[in-house]
């Protein structure tokens, strides 16, 4: 039952209680209708996203994969990944269908009762590979997110009949297998770019070995001023498909300084970001770049997310061809099971975790 005090989380161990233990997430804040965000979730200043720093003239690049063979198109792929490190595709292989039937999961996910969800909590959930929660990592963090999310690692079809949502395994199952097509192309064309014609086992392992897809839901928030969607991060991935509904709020590091440009939505786009294995993987020549998402004040939002990732156990670092090149290396080889765990030990903080890899 909500709390039904005029400012009723004024003490921390009762807001974790109604939003973590008990499953209600933002998202059972914001059905309460509360007059002021709880202090819990106000940022400070500095991470508060400033409508004066956002590029309005700016935006990413669109790219027509319905030619991604053509040596132009590639080439502008590869130039969006090391530029902007964030391109949005249309005419790509996924059916519209999937992605609206993906996006009606989502929300049926998330309308299911607050007891439902908990089963899938990090307490309660009977594997790590599948997690309701909310935030980033709360423990860790001085200041919440405003987001809900689901998120799930794929294992086995086996695994998902028995442990996934039923409201959305199929959906979400269906979006995963139909990016592939597509995720590969982009790997296909990305790694010719760094001169790597083929993609044999251990490669295919390194770049796409395991993939996760989030569930995320953005709840109608009381100051969204004051607080963040999801704070300044880059992702972790190799490659993270990003499908967004039609409300926006997502905003990517620009390339000078404390600039901001806004991904507009569009009908049947897929946004693409090169993650931070990558980045290692290509010794800095694509780009994983910061990211943040915004609190709304009159709608709800969804977004999914899949993050394609190499495999737990997979050493990640410059790829050997550009060793041998004779390349001056950025990065080391760091086991990516280790590089994953200093993401989730810290509250998000821009591009920091990618020293993990530095020399
Ligand atoms: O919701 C979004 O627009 C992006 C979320 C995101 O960056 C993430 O989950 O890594
Ligand atoms: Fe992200």
């Amino acid at each position: 039952m909500a709390p039904t005090l005029a400012q009723p989380f004024d003490d921390s161990s009762a807001l974790f209680d109604f939003v973590i233990n008990q499953g209600n997430g933002v998202k059972g804040l914001s059905e309460m209708r509360l007059k002021a965000l709880p202090k819990q979730y106000i940022q400070p200043l500095e991470e508060r996203m400033c409508m004066a720093n956002v590029q309005a003239q700016e935006s990413i690049p669109i790219i027509d994969m319905s030619n991604w063979h053509n040596p132009e198109v590639a080439k502008s792929i590869c130039k969006a990944a090391s530029k902007w490190g964030f391109f949005q595709i249309v005419n790509h292989d996924v059916p519209v269908e999937v992605l609206e039937n993906v996006k009606d999961a989502t929300y049926k996910f998330f309308e299911l009762p607050a007891e439902v969800k908990n089963n899938y909590s990090k307490d309660h959930s009977p594997s790590n590979n599948v997690r309701f929660g909310t935030s980033f990592t709360p423990q860790a963090e001085k200041a919440l997110e405003w987001k809900d999310y689901l998120s799930l690692f794929y294992v086995s079809k086996e695994e998902t009949s028995t442990l996934w949502p039923a409201v959305c395994r199929e959906q979400v199952l269906d979006y995963m297998e139909k990016s592939e097509v597509v995720i590969k192309q982009l790997l296909q064309v990305l790694m010719k770019g760094l001169h790597v014609d083929e993609i044999d086992e251990t490669k295919q392992s390194l770049l796409m070995g395991s993939m996760r897809t989030n569930l995320n839901y953005y709840p109608i928030c009381p100051n969204p001023e004051l607080t963040v969607g999801v704070g300044r991060h880059s992702d972790v991935s190799t490659l993270t498909i990003l499908l967004q509904d039609e409300i926006g709020g997502l905003f990517v590091r620009g390339d000078d300084g404390d600039n901001w440009i806004h991904v507009p939505p569009i009908k049947g786009s897929l946004v693409i970001n090169v993650g931070d294995a990558l980045q290692i993987i290509s010794n800095g020549k694509y780009r994983s770049v910061e990211h943040r998402v915004v609190a709304n004040g009159s709608k709800n939002r969804i977004f999914v997310p899949i993050f394609v990732n190499p495999r737990p156990g997979d050493i990640i670092g410059p790829l050997p061809e550009l060793v041998e090149n004779g390349e001056k290396l950025i990065y080391k080889q760091v086991l990516y099971s280790d590089y994953v765990k200093y993401f989730f030990r810290k509250a998000h903080d821009g591009k920091k975790t990618v020293e993990f890899a530095e020399l």
